[in-house]
């Protein structure tokens, strides 16, 4: 696939809104298939024999939810994944999300850039599509971890911290946080435009009708993965 569509935050914020009205699911369920498609992007990156150790750093909202679910996940699949999870948001499926966590033992840490150096991935669940302007407390020290990590990281639909249209923050080239792969979910954001790392779609349940609504592409999946990978936006697969 060269050279993908794009979706935009307010169309992605729409979308969801028609998935969860006209389309009849619910929150739990989308979040549920972000946080599976999240997992097997991750095992397709690196399986648990190789890469235990998964940090996953979550924010306050839907994409730090796709992070605790995807924790879930991982366990199941055999890994060990260590929660940061700073800033737990109202919603109360988070909440629930959280003690699934608590009851398999998974732990959470409150140490960020100390967890880093015990990992051999992080996943990157801080900021997706509703992020905006520039990063606010408590997580500036988080991205300034990532930027510097030599472990590297997975983000889930955005880098945290890159503008959503925009793309990476304006400091110069090799200056931002630049993750090693990314999973773009329903359908890439434009920021993708200026990714060149592994990147992978997931939404392995939204019909062709709703991807033309919105004009973006269906990737072609395989097998039963929920995750198809997708390329850069130039390079011809
Ligand atoms: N169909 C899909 O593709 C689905 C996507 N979901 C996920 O939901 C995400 C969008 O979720 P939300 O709309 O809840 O928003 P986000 O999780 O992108 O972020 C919103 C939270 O971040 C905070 N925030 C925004 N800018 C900030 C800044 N500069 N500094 C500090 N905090 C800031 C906001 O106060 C809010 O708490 C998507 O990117 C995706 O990961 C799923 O969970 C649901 C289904
Ligand atoms: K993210």
């Amino acid at each position: 696939m060269a050279a993908f569509r794009t979706l935009g935050p307010k169309a992605a914020a729409a979308l969801d809104e028609e998935l969860m009205s006209t389309g009849a699911f619910s929150i739990d369920q989308l979040m549920e298939l972000a946080g599976l498609a999240v997992s097997q992007a991750m095992y397709t990156l690196s399986p648990p024999t190789k890469s235990p150790n998964i940090l996953v750093a979550c924010g306050p909202g839907n994409n730090g939810g796709d992070g605790l679910v995807a924790a879930r996940h991982l366990y199941h699949l055999g890994y060990k994944p260590t929660m940061y999870y700073p800033k737990q948001g109202k919603n109360e499926l988070y909440g629930r999300l959280r003690t699934q966590l608590e009851q398999l033992k998974i732990p959470f840490t409150n140490d960020f850039p100390a967890a880093v150096g015990k990992s051999n991935w992080i996943i990157d669940a801080v900021f997706g599509f509703s992020f905006s302007g520039e990063v606010r407390e408590p997580f500036p020290a988080v991205i300034e971890a990532l930027k510097t990590s030599v472990i590297p990281v997975l983000a889930v639909d955005a880098p945290s911290s890159w503008n959503i249209d925009e793309g990476p923050p304006q400091e110069g080239p090799g200056k931002w946080y630049d993750p090693a792969a990314l999973i773009s979910l329903t359908a890439p954001k434009p920021l993708a435009k200026w990714f060149e790392g592994r990147h992978f779609v997931g939404g392995r349940f939204v019909s062709q009708e709703v991807a033309d609504k919105y004009g973006f592409d269906v990737p072609t999946y395989k097998g039963c993965d929920q995750i198809a990978e997708v390329g850069s936006h130039d390079e011809k697969l």
